[in-house]
């Protein structure tokens, strides 16, 4: 079986980035982990403001929506370090949030998927070929938190 996912309000909704579980990293709050992923897009821009207005942003898809303005240039190394950026939020999401947490673990060895319509890098696209980074990310998130139990549990 495989658990696909997308729409916060729909099945496994809390695998979502845009699902309203805050994360804190170096002291700062951030509503949820697209806040954090769409703000470090801009880390060393020419004009930082763009940083807190993302993090103020009312909604995931508002912080969405200020990240992907094509009016703004990102980092110019962002392809390089968004895989590590997302895993660093995504795991402290699930590290914060223990009921989330576990519906990740009860997933046990299921694939997941996140079955975007449009996203064929962090999803799976509309034909189900894209490499699912997010999906595979909290699989790997899932193993770890499984890893540190178990170490914590033999300690
Ligand atoms: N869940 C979800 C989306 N998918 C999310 O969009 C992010 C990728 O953004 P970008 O790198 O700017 O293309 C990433 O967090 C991915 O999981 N997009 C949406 O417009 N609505 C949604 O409900």
């Amino acid at each position: 079986m495989t658990i696909y996912f997308y729409k916060v309000d729909e099945p496994y909704g809390c695998f979502s980035n845009f699902s309203l579980h805050g994360i804190r990293r170096k002291g700062l709050h951030w509503p949820t982990v697209e806040h954090y992923y769409q703000a470090h897009k801009f880390i060393g821009v020419e004009d930082e403001s763009i940083i807190t207005e993302i993090r103020n942003a009312p909604t995931p898809d508002e912080a969405a929506k200020l990240g992907r303005d094509p009016s703004r240039t990102a980092r110019s190394n962002w392809d390089w370090v968004k895989l590590g950026i997302m895993r660093e939020a995504v795991l402290t999401k699930f590290l914060t949030h223990l009921d989330i947490q576990a519906i990740l673990l009860a997933t046990e060895d299921l694939t997941i998927v996140e079955d975007s319509p449009t996203d064929y890098f962090w999803g799976c696209g509309a034909d189900r070929t894209g490499p699912n980074h997010l999906g595979q990310m909290l699989m790997s998130v899932r193993e770890e938190i499984r890893g540190r139990l178990q170490e914590k549990e033999s300690s």
